[in-house]
């Protein structure tokens, strides 16, 4: 599905992760972790196009760029658009229907059956600034749920909320992955990376491993990334290629 080919991407002419080489495959469960810095979302971001490779490329093979769905770190979402929880959902339609256009009664159902899978029955009318922190999260999952993406992006989708959300959303995940998605989160709880995860990618400004969840997540593995994570930042652009 996706190609990673002697991949290196940052800001600036600074490499955040360098010659990452690697192959996401239709299906796969993957969830990206290392520690903070290590390039995790700015990976994601280079998926989307909106971070562009200082070197190597991103292959997509039969998956267009429309197919992605991307849910990114929740203190990015502005939540100050005075809508409620309803029309917010709706914003996940815009790219079928158009912004501001009148929600169809067929659309209104679906949306009202998503905000019901993620637990949000009787929210609908709710402004999102009056949600709490994990209510907003299972709001924006919703919002996922609504577009048939055929790859799900997921930025730190369970940082600050509480464990019952984390766990109705982690089914909410697995039913999209049962239902044919692709998903790749960033997830920092290893606990939970253990138990959900088929297949791991840990990062630290290079690949550290990827794989099967429990041969990638070794004390070798963990300790390599801890070490390498706080590198060099202001590295300039690798002059060598490190063609594999
Ligand atoms: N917009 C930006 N401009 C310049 N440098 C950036 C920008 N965004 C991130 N960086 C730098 O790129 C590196 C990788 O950042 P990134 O956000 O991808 O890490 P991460 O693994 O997602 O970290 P965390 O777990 O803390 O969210 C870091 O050194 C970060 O400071």
């Amino acid at each position: 599905m996706l190609k990673f080919e002697n991949l290196t991407i940052g800001y600036n002419r600074h490499p955040a992760v360098h010659h990452l080489n690697a192959t996401i495959s239709e299906g796969d469960f993957i969830a990206l972790i290392g520690p903070n810095g290590a390039g995790k979302s700015t990976l994601l971001k280079t998926i989307l196009g909106h971070v562009l490779p200082l070197e190597g490329k991103v292959l997509f093979n039969n998956i267009s760029k429309t197919e992605i769905s991307y849910l990114p770190q929740s203190s990015a979402v502005d939540r100050k658009f005075p809508i409620s929880a309803e029309q917010f959902v709706a914003t996940g339609l815009w790219h079928e229907s158009g912004p501001f256009q009148r929600i169809t009664k067929e659309q209104r159902e679906k949306i009202h059956h998503a905000l019901r899978r993620v637990g949000m029955h009787g929210f609908e009318k709710r402004p999102i600034n009056a949600l709490s922190g994990g209510q907003f999260q299972r709001v924006l999952f919703a919002r996922k749920l609504i577009q048939n993406a055929r790859l799900l992006l997921l930025d730190e989708p369970f940082a600050a909320v509480d464990e019952q959300t984390i766990e109705d959303l982690m089914k909410v995940l697995i039913e999209l992955h049962n239902s044919g998605a692709t998903i790749v989160a960033v997830v920092h709880n290893l606990e939970l990376v253990r138990k959900y995860f088929p297949k791991t990618m840990i990062l630290s400004r290079e690949l550290i491993g990827f794989g099967l969840t429990a041969e990638v997540i070794t004390t070798e593995n963990l300790a390599r990334a801890s070490s390498i994570g706080f590198g060099d930042v202001k590295a300039d652009i690798c002059e060598v290629s490190h063609h594999a």
